[in-house]
């Protein structure tokens, strides 16, 4: 079953000259799949991620997400939809500085007026899951990139969304905070079944994923497997990136 299916997807930025930043994208994730883009600077990757976040909106085509199609809905229908079929994780963490770890986690649930029990329950489960349990009382000047990433992450997830999706969301981190979040989102995706769909340079970071989908000038390019070996996986994104080509600085 898919979750998410889009058919022939573009936008153009209307401006003094139009500029087409997706061009006609067909692309569906399947239920459970955990699956990277990538692609050159400029090549439409965020403009993809943001379409179907509901942060942009398509010029033509259709996106839907577990069967309803987002850019349909009016504000009040779109902002419920989103707090409840979304997840996001993005590379500044975007937390409220103002909140304790645990007030930040259980936001997208407070906003839904979720009962006082359920809301311990799934918040114990998550920061479990994370290793997160004794940073509940801090604030998030006290914690570091990597813990506040992994704050994000499960305010992201607490709510078990349908799909959870990440922009860049280990650009913030040294290598060893990126590893730890990857095989943070790996045990996510295999113990809770989200599915993921993660924008990133990096492909080591990708390598992490089952699928990796390649995105050139606007258009979907290519996709390659994770087969038996991470290893020849990620030699395999090594080889199409230089394929793809794009600055020397693009790819990590
Ligand atoms: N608001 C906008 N108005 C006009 N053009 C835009 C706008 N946002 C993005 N673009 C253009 O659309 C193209 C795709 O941008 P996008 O940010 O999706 O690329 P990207 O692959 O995510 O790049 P990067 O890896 O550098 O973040 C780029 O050429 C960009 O200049």
């Amino acid at each position: 079953m898919n979750v998410l299916e889009i058919k022939d997807l573009s936008k153009i930025y209307i401006g003094k000259i139009n500029f087409t930043a997706l061009n006609n994208i067909n692309f569906n994730l399947e239920q459970g799949e955990f699956v990277a883009i990538m692609g050159p600077s400029g090549s439409g990757k965020s403009t993809f991620l943001n379409c179907i976040s509901t942060i942009d909106t398509p010029t033509k085509g259709e996106i839907n997400i577990n069967g309803k199609a987002p850019h349909k809905l009016n504000d009040d229908e779109l902002a419920k939809f989103r707090r409840q079929e979304l997840g996001f994780v993005f590379q500044d963490f975007n937390l409220v500085n103002t909140l304790t770890v645990e007030e930040n986690i259980i936001l997208p649930l407070t906003l839904d007026s979720v009962p006082e029990k359920t809301m311990k329950e799934r918040l114990n489960k998550v920061t479990e899951l994370l290793g997160i349990s004794k940073l509940l009382k801090k604030r998030t000047f006290e914690i570091s990139g990597g813990q506040a990433q992994r704050v994000a992450i499960a305010r992201a997830i607490i709510h078990n969304p349908s799909i959870l999706l990440a922009d860049e969301p280990t650009g913030n981190l040294d290598s060893k905070a990126a590893k730890d979040v990857m095989k943070l989102f790996t045990t996510i995706n295999q113990t809770l079944g989200t599915s993921i769909l993660m924008v990133t340079h990096d492909a080591y970071v990708a390598s992490f994923c089952k699928r990796v989908v390649f995105i050139k000038d606007g258009e979907l390019y290519n996709e390659i497997h994770c087969g038996d070996s991470r290893v020849v996986f990620y030699k395999e994104i090594m080889d199409m990136l230089s394929f793809l080509g794009g600055g020397v600085d693009d790819f990590k």
